[in-house]
């Protein structure tokens, strides 16, 4: 599938960011694979999922573009997401057709930069489609300008800059999809569907929302803590 027809496949629509961690009730590649399908069958236009192993589960139940991360951690670096070509690669040979990557202008592990993952993944794969996970709109900006198809807005509220903001930055949304030429697709602390019918209003492409569809254990503690708040009034 060329770059144009997966973003003509995700446009306005829902993406589902379906992961798990070691340790996570939901850890598991089949368990990610039934998520997944689970998405598709409510409408879902696209899968966000981590690492190699769980995208090729999910590319044997679903047709649906797949943006593949690969989280690795590094002494050296606060980068987790994709922070590598190597990371990036993996998850290309999986079957991803977009690869999302950190887009800020944080120090990469092994002298690597956002630049020269970019260039490397454009020269070497040239219909996968690049998103760089952004906190601000300068990040989003240079991104841009680094040759990224995609900017999203995963990473604000999850770095030293933006580490206060803990619902959807809607100013950012729109900030950046009114300067940048490119998708603006909205990610993080998307709970609601007013959140994701709001994040298109302020300019989005499409929106990924993880935590509120495949995150059980949060939900439920959503309900049991609004229950707690009512038995102590
Ligand atoms: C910051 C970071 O590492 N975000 C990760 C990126 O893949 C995931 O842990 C999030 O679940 C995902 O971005 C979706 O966000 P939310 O779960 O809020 O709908």
């Amino acid at each position: 599938m060329g770059k144009k027809n997966v973003l003509n496949k995700i446009k306005n629509g829902l993406i589902v960011s379906c992961q798990a961690r070691v340790g996570w009730p939901m850890y598991g590649a089949n368990i990610m694979g039934a998520l997944s399908k689970a998405a598709e069958k409510g409408g879902a236009v696209g899968i966000r999922a981590n690492a190699p192993e769980n995208i090729e589960a999910i590319r044997k139940v679903t047709t649906l573009p797949i943006m593949g991360i690969h989280k690795q951690w590094f002494d050296e670096s606060e980068v987790y997401i994709t922070p590598t070509y190597e990371s990036a690669k993996s998850i290309i040979e999986a079957g991803a057709s977009i690869v999302a990557l950190d887009g800020t202008q944080r120090r990469r592990p092994g002298g690597e930069t956002l630049e020269s993952i970019i260039k490397k993944i454009n020269s070497d794969h040239p219909n996968i489609l690049v998103m760089a996970d952004c906190a601000t709109f300068e990040d989003g900006q240079i991104a841009e300008e680094l040759g990224a198809d995609i900017v999203s807005t995963t990473l604000c509220g999850y770095t030293e800059e933006t580490k206060n903001v803990k619902e959807v930055d809607y100013v950012l949304i729109h900030k950046l999809s009114s300067a940048c030429n490119i998708p603006i697709i909205a990610e993080g602390h998307i709970h609601t569907k007013d959140h994701a019918r709001k994040a298109i209003e302020s300019g989005a492409f499409a929106v990924v929302v993880g935590t509120a569809i495949t995150r059980p254990e949060i939900i439920t503690k959503w309900f049991v803590d609004e229950l707690k708040l009512l038995a102590e009034k």
